[in-house]
Parts: structure tokens; sequence; C-alpha cells
């Protein structure tokens, strides 16, 4: 679930009050999500998603996500774009809580991608980069390689309950990472968790982009790594190079990659895995039994982090050297 505070109509109605659209017909919360809290809104204005921010999401980056929001809505890219108010802003309060509403997109996620949705995610993911190449403001990604050791130190002395051996395991994978991560790759906007519940589909064409509550300024490669992650494995865990293909071809037709970009990434793609284990490890420890969030498997990433420590060359994961610039 995600409606962790709740608001009644008294309160939506004076919220909507300072905006131009129209008057509430309906409203209920949205069950799908972990980080805030969201409601479908319809008004006589037309369908609104209304969130308010809670406790994860930082007051200082609402101004980053929601600007950035707005300028790729404003550059093309399909994606919520935030709704001003009669006065000009976007960000209210609303029940205690920061509270924006966006414009809704109409889609479905897919729970069984195939190979030419993945080509459209890569297609999407390059758009994104492009467009976000003169976004004013910047944010530094709170969990890049830098931010691993503390998250890991909180969850280390309870790894091995998940799986023996997973402490000694993951020691050595942080410690590897650590010292070998690469340095002065493109960098740029990054949306940083394009996972299949955060694309919209319409028949099988891409119709948007949502939840840029993780986007940051970081290597636009090591967003290409989260990707073939989140996209290329199959259920029982095997990499499909299919996929793969398909989402890099996708990608470099709107956005080449440099040689040092292939170079890196079957190490970036071993940090995006550790990356969202160690949140997953995180979650699954420290979510009290019962509480309605659905946990994710965090070995569905120690065995793709396994998968990518025997990749050498960014070839295994579909990449062709047609695919570079020169
Ligand atoms: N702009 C939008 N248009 C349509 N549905 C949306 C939109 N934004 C969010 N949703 C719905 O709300 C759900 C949760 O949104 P999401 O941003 O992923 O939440 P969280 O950040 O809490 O994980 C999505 O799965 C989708 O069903
Ligand atoms: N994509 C992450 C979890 C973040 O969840 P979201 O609902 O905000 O997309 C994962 O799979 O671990």
């Amino acid at each position: 679930m995600a409606v962790y505070t709740d608001v009644n109509e008294e309160q939506l109605r004076a919220f909507l009050a300072e905006y131009d659209v129209g008057t509430l017909l309906s409203y209920k919360g949205i069950a799908e999500g972990v980080e805030n809290s969201n409601f479908l809104l319809r008004t006589t204005g037309g369908t609104f998603i209304l969130t308010l921010y809670e406790k994860r999401v930082n007051r200082d980056d609402l101004p980053f996500f929601i600007g950035l929001m707005d300028h790729l809505a404003l550059k093309g890219l399909s994606c919520p774009l935030p709704i001003v108010r009669r006065d000009g802003g976007h960000l209210s309060e609303l029940a205690g809580r920061p509270a924006a509403m966006v414009s809704f997109l109409d889609g479905a996620w897919l729970r069984k991608p195939q190979p030419q949705h993945c080509r459209e995610v890569g297609q999407a993911l390059a758009a994104m980069h492009v467009a976000g190449s003169d976004f004013a403001i910047r944010r530094a990604n709170g969990l890049t390689v830098a931010d691993w050791r503390p998250l890991w130190e909180g969850a280390r002395a309870r790894a091995d309950e998940v799986q023996p051996g997973l402490k000694d395991e993951i020691d050595q994978e942080l410690a590897s990472l650590e010292s070998d991560w690469p340095s002065g790759l493109p960098e740029g906007v990054i949306h940083a968790d394009l996972f299949p519940d955060n694309v919209f589909f319409i028949e099988d064409r891409l119709s948007g982009l949502i939840d840029f509550y993780f986007a940051c300024n970081d290597f636009l490669a090591y967003d290409i790594a989260i990707c073939l992650n989140a996209w290329c494995f199959e259920p029982d865990g095997a990499f499909n190079l299919t996929k793969g293909m398909a989402l890099i071809d996708g990608y470099v037709c709107v956005r080449p990659l440099e040689p040092g970009e292939a170079e890196a990434l079957p190490l970036l793609a071993r940090g995006a895995a550790l990356r969202f284990f160690l949140t997953r490890l995180h979650d699954w420890l420290t979510t009290p039994e019962g509480a309605l969030v659905v946990k994710k498997d965090p070995l569905e990433y120690m065995r793709k982090l396994r998968f990518h420590r025997q990749i050498d060359s960014a070839s295994e994961y579909g990449l062709r050297i047609k695919d570079l610039t020169q």
C-alpha cells in the first residue's frame, strides 16, 4: 500500500481551491508504490495524481524533483507534469505533509516485458538523458558507491540470516567496487529507478515514465546498468541477451555510448545490483511483520550481482561495436 497519510474531503476541497482544476468529483488512495502517499483525484477539470511526500523524501530535494518533471515534460518527454497553483507555486502542504499534484498518465506497467518493450525503454531513457542535459538544478546521488557502506554496516550483522555466507561475500564485493568504481564518465540527470513498475505502456507502445523520486546527477551509463538489471533478467534468474541487445540498441539510437562507458558497464551493473540488494536487505530486516508493504526479495539482486561478476565485456550484455562513438 502507499497511503501512509490519509486526507479527508474537506482538506482536499480546501487544497484544490488553490488550483485552477475545477472542483472535486472523487478521490481514492492508490495501493501501489512504497515511498509516498498517492491519491487519484477526479475533478471537473480532469484527472490528477496527488502525492503527499513521506519521511524518506527530503523536503530540500522537492524543488529538484518537481522542477525536473516540469523541465522534462516541457521538453516533450511523456512524464507527469506538475500542476501549477494560482499563485505560480507547485509545492503545497496537506495533512501536515509537503504535497504536489501532477498530471495523470494513461497506461499500465508490464508484468512480462518483451524485447520490443526493452527497446522502447532504452530509447526513453536516452531521451530523458538528452532532455535533462540543460536542467539547472543539481542533486547528488544519495545511493551511490560512497553510501553503500553505511547501508551495509546497518545490515551486516544479520546478513547471514538471509543467506549463509552473505557477510563475507558482500564484504569482498563492496571493497572491490569501492576501489574500482569508475570516474570521469559522462554525467547528467539520471532516473535511477527505471524499473518496469515505473514505465507505462498502452498496447505495446511506451506511454510514459513516472516516479522521479530517486532522480539525481550521476553517470548516464549507470542508469543503463540499472535498466539492464531491472528489465533483462528472466524470473528464473537468467540474463536475456535479446532483451539486453534491444535495450542498448534503443538507447544508442538516441545517444551513442562512448567507449569508456561501454568498458565500465559490467562494473556499473555490479554496482547497480549491489545498490538494490542493499536497500532491499535493509527493508527486509527493518520492515515490521504485518506492515502493509510488499517486501522485495534482496536475493534476487544477489543472483544478478553474481552474474555480473562473470562478465568481462559489455558485448555480453548485447552491446555492439557499432553502438559506440568513434
Ligand atoms: N502521473 C501518474 N499517472 C498515473 N498513475 C500514476 C502517476 N503517478 C503515480 N501513479 C500511480 O501510483 C503508483 C505509485 O506511484 P510511485 O510514484 O511509483 O510511488 P512511490 O514513489 O511511492 O513508489 C504507480 O504505480 C501508479 O499506479
Ligand atoms: N525499484 C526498487 C524499489 C523502489 O520502489 P518504487 O515503488 O519507488 O519504484 C526495487 O525494486 O528495489
